[in-house]
This record gives C-alpha cells, sequence and structure tokens, in this order.
C-alpha cells in the first residue's frame, strides 16, 4: 500500500477555551483533488490554520510525505511543500504584482520544473497586465489569481485553497476553475475549500464533510452526487 501524502490523524484545537476540532481525520493521496465541505463555522480553516502551522492542535498528527509537521513553525511548513491560498487572499497591499509574486518563491524541494513569472502570467495572462500595479489596486478575482500565483511560486506539492471562488463574479469563477483543472492535469495534489458543489464535482477525487470539527461524512463525486439530498443539512448548499 502506498503512503498517503497527507494524513491527518485526530486532531484537536481549540482558540482559547473554546474547542474547534474534535478529532479530524482524514488523507490526502499525491496527485488527488480533496475538497473539506461543510457549512460555515464548522471548522474547515481551523483544520486549514492547523495543516500550516499556524495554530497548534492540542492532540493529533499530521504527517506529509511521512514526516510529522505538528509542532514545526507555518515557515518550515510552508518549506516542506504546503503551499496556502488564504481566506480573504491576504496578498501584501504595497506591494506589485510581480512583487507579490517573488516576495516568497522558493523552491526548497527542487522541482524539476519550476514555477516562474512567465508560467504565472501564462496561467493567468490578467497578471501579467497588471504586473506593476499595486496589489491594493486588483479586483478581488485579480486578487485571487495572485494569491494563487503566489503560491505556486513556493513550488508547492500539496496547494490548498481556502474558499476558492469566494465572493467572484461568475466569469472569474469560471478562469479559477479551470486554472484548477489545469493545475490538477499537471499532477499537484489540491485541496479545496469552496461552496460551488457543482464545480466540485466533476474535478474532487474524494469529499469530506467536516461538521462540529470532525469528518462526518466522505466519499467520491459519484457518491456525494447520489447522496445530495440526505447530506443537504451538512453541506448547507
Ligand atoms: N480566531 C478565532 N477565535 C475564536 N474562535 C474561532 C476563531 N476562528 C474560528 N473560531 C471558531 O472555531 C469554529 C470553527 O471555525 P472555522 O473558521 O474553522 O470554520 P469554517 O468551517 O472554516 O467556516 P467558515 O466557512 O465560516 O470559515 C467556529 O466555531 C468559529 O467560531
Amino acid at each position: 500500500m502506498t503512503t498517503a501524502l497527507l494524513n491527518v490523524r485526530d486532531i484537536h484545537a481549540f482558540y482559547g477555551p473554546s474547542q474547534a476540532l474534535f478529532g479530524m481525520n482524514f488523507t490526502v493521496q499525491a496527485g488527488q483533488f480533496v475538497t473539506l465541505l461543510g457549512r460555515n463555522g464548522m471548522g474547515k480553516s481551523t483544520t486549514v490554520k492547523a495543516l500550516m502551522g499556524l495554530i497548534q492542535p492540542s492532540r493529533g498528527s499530521i504527517h506529509f510525505d511521512g514526516n510529522e509537521i505538528v509542532g514545526q513553525p507555518s515557515y518550515k511548513v510552508a518549506r516542506s511543500g504546503l503551499g496556502l491560498v488564504p481566506e480573504g487572499r491576504q496578498i501584501f497591499p504595497n506591494l506589485s504584482v510581480r512583487e507579490n509574486l517573488v516576495a516568497t518563491a522558493h523552491n526548497r524541494q527542487s522541482a524539476a520544473s519550476p514555477w516562474t513569472l512567465e508560467r504565472i502570467y501564462e496561467l493567468f495572462p490578467r497578471l501579467s497586465e497588471r504586473a506593476g500595479n499595486l496589489g491594493s489596486n486588483l479586483s478581488g478575482g485579480e486578487q485571487q489569481m495572485l494569491a494563487i500565483g503566489r503560491a505556486l511560486m513556493t513550488n508547492p506539492r500539496l496547494l490548498i485553497l481556502d474558499e476558492a471562488t469566494e465572493g467572484l463574479a461568475p466569469l472569474i469563477r469560471t478562469e479559477i476553475w479551470q486554472c484548477l483543472a489545469g493545475l490538477k492535469a499537471l499532477g499537484l495534489t489540491i485541496i479545496c475549500i469552496d461552496k460551488n458543489l457543482s464545480s466540485l464535482l466533476p474535478l474532487a477525487d474524494q469529499h469530506y464533510i467536516v461538521e462540529k470539527g470532525q469528518v462526518v461524512w466522505s466519499g467520491n463525486s459519484t457518491e456525494l452526487d447520489a447522496q445530495r439530498t440526505q447530506l443537504q443539512t451538512y453541506l448547507g448548499v
């Protein structure tokens, strides 16, 4: 049996006295497109923060490529190959598009075909047109393209998107989904959080539904589609 690229086991996490995760368990195989689904406030973003070392779980383990990453600072987690497109994008407002892309770029895993500015501009020609513009002058859609480009420039082996298309105009959403389909086709492993099931179903290999800080259902897209009505309460969409 092959080892999963990511193995999350029994993660518990708190914000002060308030518990947000109650034993999160899921795995991601290399090359898979995996979703975390569920209503607002159920623990998806907290799971992402735990993966990235932005909060420290009180219990449990997270193995990435066989190595324990719980307890590691977030910069080390990022260097080990996890790339985040955070909720709210969090691009650097006072840096230009180009500066945003190169600010955190690295290839510590020595990827054979590393991402370059040119490749990012090919993926999102709009970023090329805006290369000299400040982050703060971009539309929401352009900011999301930039956040994806910035994460790719760290040459991640696992790309995590928290709210991939939230609040974006329909045309831009389509562009983001096309981009993610292209990244999947390149073999990139992806965890995607989004509410747009109809866009996720054709892309995803595996879904995990999160309810009150734990996974309550998992399955592939055919299974999710077949049980959509029964799962409605959990999905909240
Ligand atoms: N910084 C924080 N301080 C205290 N509680 C928090 C904090 N962030 C999240 N929580 C709480 O932790 C729980 C899980 O929230 P989380 O943001 O992980 O959910 P989510 O599934 O990602 O939802 P959303 O789609 O709204 O981001 C919620 O009860 C939330 O109120």
